[in-house]
């Protein structure tokens, strides 16, 4: 399809499953199922995931009852328009600027340089007839800093954009289809007035006078509709991680290369200790993001309940978990993804191998809702308050709570003594404990040597998004330990998932031994047990892996993969597929005789002469 193809039938789509989702009805999970299956960025994840979050968050009782039924029956569809040309990650550098003029009771948007210029936010550029959209608040003069607004952009009649209002497309991304099915836009306001009113005032208040009346409650609750999106980013990473090795270790199956003996079959590339080597850690991981998924939902649940009691306590934990797992796991997700492209061999590489597609689509999860660095520096930022905090009294809780045990963990040594010791879950976990306290805690020893406290930790931001992703990585698997220590139906699944945790543990410590080592968190002997381990836990996954990735019960049509197929019947379904090519229409192709022929033939002359 051509962009503007894509993007019609990216609304057509969408339109018929919002008819469905009415019709049927579908419940809210329902729905979400159907995003799935529908399987292109849209307009409707910005309405759903964003717009309406951030009303429900941020507007008053009034502003919900005015705006949450018209957008609840799309009857005006929304985006979020924070990031803009010159600043996505500094939300606090944001230009727009929103004044009030207390004459007309209006705010007047401005964007005054071509930098302030939205950019980026989805649905903006051809469908939104309204956004939030996030400016600086500027009342008699004085800045309060960046604030949300509820902004109408085109006439409800003819679509056509406000007077005021400059708005378009930002071009063609990444890929072929991917991502270009949404419609990024840009949006500049030249003097645009909107009433006091559509002001998000839950947080904080401009009067009729034009007094603003700051919040008693944290101003990050702003921030909430991304901590909302980034939770369920990490259940979706674990989908798309299982859908790129579901077809991976499929066709890893079927595939066959050497190991012929005496004319007989080749070998199944699956049983190549390198294959499983690159592949199985992959399929843990899809399990291991999916267990984490779950927690961290139930802990943003938590939060939000809190948070409507006015507990504020846990939200700087809320924070550090959805931006650190947020990143950890798209990064890995992407990482992955194109491992499993090139585990496919040369086929990996062909369209209808499904994997150029899946990680197009995928790999802005590692920018969008937070460029990833950015999110672990983040949770850096948490981790040196913490322990900062040691010995205050203050014992740190949830998942920083084995920092409390650090007088221990900062002196253990691992008493892993053979190769089965590594399937003992407290001496894995005692050995990720130790891991991210050492590193945290040198980037804190290191950090109070400099005089200035910013400076040093500018200087040490490559150690501190380390010590972030181990202990990411901890919270991983001690959810996955967690998962493992209650109930879990089917017989023989527990042992299959066991085997997947310790391989998502040992992989990890194989890839990041240099942390483990140099923290005298493991010796070099334990880490060889560790491997020895990891090729016996390879080769009890071996008989099942196949059963693993259609225990994810993804369709062929959800796939869309020649080289996942359910049947295995790849190379005839290679041979169709490539029929199909607009290419071998013809023959002989278009521009032989324009090109080709007198080419040839021009060699024939000189040859002859
Ligand atoms: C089709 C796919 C195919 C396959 C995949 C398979 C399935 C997929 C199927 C469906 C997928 C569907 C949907 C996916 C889900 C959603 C995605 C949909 C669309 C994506 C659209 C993208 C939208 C966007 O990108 S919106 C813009 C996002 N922008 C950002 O994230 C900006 C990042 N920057 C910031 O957040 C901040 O600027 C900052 C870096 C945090 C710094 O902020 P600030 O300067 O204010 O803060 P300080 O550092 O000074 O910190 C002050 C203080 O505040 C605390 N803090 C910061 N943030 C928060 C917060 N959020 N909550 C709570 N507290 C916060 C910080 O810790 C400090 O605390 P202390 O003072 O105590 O230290
Ligand atoms: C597909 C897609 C959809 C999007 N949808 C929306 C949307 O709907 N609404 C919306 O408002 N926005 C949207 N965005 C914008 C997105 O949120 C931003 O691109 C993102 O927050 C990153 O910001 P940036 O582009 O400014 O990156 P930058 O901050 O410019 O990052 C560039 C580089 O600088 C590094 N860097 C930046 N700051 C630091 C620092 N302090 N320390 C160390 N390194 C640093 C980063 O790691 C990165 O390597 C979307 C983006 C994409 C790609």
């Amino acid at each position: 399809m051509t962009r503007k193809e894509l993007f019609k039938n990216t609304l057509r789509k969408s339109v018929h499953a919002w008819k469905l989702i009415n019709e049927l009805p579908l419940s809210d999970d329902e729905s979400l199922m159907l995003r799935h299956f529908m399987d292109q960025p849209g307009f409707l994840d910005l309405h759903w995931r964003m717009f309406v979050p951030a009303i429900k968050g941020q507007g008053t009782e009034e502003q919900k009852q005015k705006w949450l039924p018209l957008a609840n029956k799309m009857q005006i569809i929304g985006c979020y328009a924070q990031t803009e040309l010159g600043h996505g990650s500094n939300v606090q550098g944001l230009e727009t600027t929103a004044t009030f003029d207390p004459q007309t009771d209006q705010f007047i948007l401005h964007s005054p340089t071509q930098t302030s210029s939205k950019w980026w936010p989805g649905g903006l550029g051809k469908v939104s007839t309204h956004a939030v959209i996030y400016a600086r608040l500027i009342t008699d003069g004085k800045d309060h800093g960046v604030h949300g607004f509820i902004v109408q952009l085109r006439n409800m009649d003819d679509h056509s954009p406000l007077p005021g209002i400059t708005i378009g497309d930002i071009g063609v991304k990444f890929g072929n289809g991917a991502y270009n099915s949404m419609d990024n836009g840009f949006l500049m306001f030249d003097k645009f007035c909107i009433p006091r009113d559509q002001m998000l005032m839950r947080l904080s208040k401009v009067t009729r006078e034009g007094k603003y009346v700051p919040s008693d409650v944290p101003r990050q609750l702003m921030y909430g509709t991304m901590v909302s999106v980034r939770q369920t980013i990490v259940s979706n990473a674990s989908i798309a991680m299982a859908r790129a090795v579901c077809i991976a270790t499929r066709y890893s199956a079927v595939r066959r290369q050497f190991g012929s003996q005496n004319g007989g079959i080749e070998t199944q590339v699956i049983d190549y200790k390198t294959q499983q080597n690159r592949l199985f850690p992959l399929l843990a991981s899809a399990y291991a993001f999916r267990f984490v998924g779950e927690w961290l939902k139930w802990l943003y649940t938590d939060v939000t309940q809190r948070l409507e009691a006015s507990d504020f306590a846990t939200l700087p934990e809320a924070h550090a978990c959805t931006a650190g797992l947020k990143s950890m796991t798209t990064s890995a997700t992407s990482d992955g993804i194109e491992e499993c492209r090139k585990l496919c061999g040369g086929h990996g590489y062909l369209w209808c191998s499904g994997l150029p597609e899946l990680f197009a689509v995928y790999v802005p999860a590692c920018t969008y809702e937070g460029d990833n660095v950015v999110l672990q520096l983040q949770v850096a930022r948490f981790l040196m308050k913490t322990v900062s905090q040691l010995g205050s009294g203050k014992a740190p809780a949830g998942t920083t709570a084995y920092m409390g045990r650090a007088k221990h963990l900062l002196q253990c040594r691992s008493s892993i003594r053979k190769a089965e010791d590594w399937l003992n879950p407290a001496m894995v976990l005692e050995t990720f404990e130790a891991r991210a306290l050492r590193m945290a805690v040198s980037c804190a020893n290191n950090l109070s040597k400099f005089e200035n406290q910013e400076q040093g930790f500018s200087e040490l931001l490559a150690d501190l998004v380390e010590a972030a992703i181990a202990h990411c990585q901890l919270i991983v698997v001690s959810k996955f330990i967690v998962k493992l220590e209650g109930e879990i139906k089917g017989k023989g699944v527990k042992n299959q998932l066991k085997n997947l945790c310790y391989i998502y543990a040992l992989h990890l410590i194989h890839k990041h031994l240099g942390d483990f080592l140099s923290t005298n968190s493991i010796t070099s002997e334990q880490a060889s047990l560790a491997n020895h381990q990891l090729r016996s836990l390879y080769t009890q996954v071996r008989p099942n892996a196949v059963a693993l990735v259609d225990a994810f019960d993804y369709t062929d049509h959800y796939l869309g993969s020649v080289l996942g197929r359910y049947d295995g019947n790849v190379y005839p379904k290679l041979f169709e597929e490539a029929l199909k090519d607009p290419l071998n229409d013809t023959v002989v192709p278009d521009g032989y005789h324009e090109y080709i022929r007198p080419l040839i033939k021009q060699h024939l002359r000189s040859a002859r002469l």
